[in-house]
């Protein structure tokens, strides 16, 4: 299957609290992330057989990145961005993932910030 005939399955807008950021006050509170994710999976099966076994269970893969990022700090949305990915992909077996990480307080005088990548099975960050 090429990329242009790839089918996918959307989380937009997830809000999660979580304790992220370089200085030293942002290690003391939440701040909201926002997590938009597009997972290339092949939607066929589910739909003929309407069965939610063959799909991409969206709710699922909501809970495991939540708890995920809720884990621990950390400092970068580098790091969540990557992580996100790495886990979408290692424990749901999907092949492709788009991960868009916002952090839309940081910088007072901007609408929003925010970080995206795309990895594929066997990309590594680690080259
Ligand atoms: N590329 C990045 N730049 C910055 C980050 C980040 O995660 N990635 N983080 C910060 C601070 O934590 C900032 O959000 C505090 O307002 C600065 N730059």
């Amino acid at each position: 299957m090429s990329a242009s005939d790839l089918d996918w399955v959307h989380i937009e807008g997830l809000q999660i609290d979580t304790v992220i950021g370089v200085y030293e006050w942002e290690q003391q509170q939440t701040q909201r992330l926002l997590i938009d994710l597009a997972m290339a999976w092949d939607i066929q099966a589910a739909a003929q057989k309407d069965d939610i076994e063959q799909a991409l269970d969206y709710a699922k893969v909501t809970e495991a990145v939540t708890a995920w990022v809720q884990q621990k700090p950390r400092q970068l949305i580098e790091t969540v961005a990557e992580g996100i990915a790495q886990l979408v992909l290692q424990q749901f077996g999907v092949r492709e993932v788009e991960v868009k990480v916002s952090k839309p307080g940081a910088v007072p005088s901007a609408a929003n910030v925010a970080v995206s990548i795309s990895r594929r099975q066997f990309d590594s960050p680690f080259g």
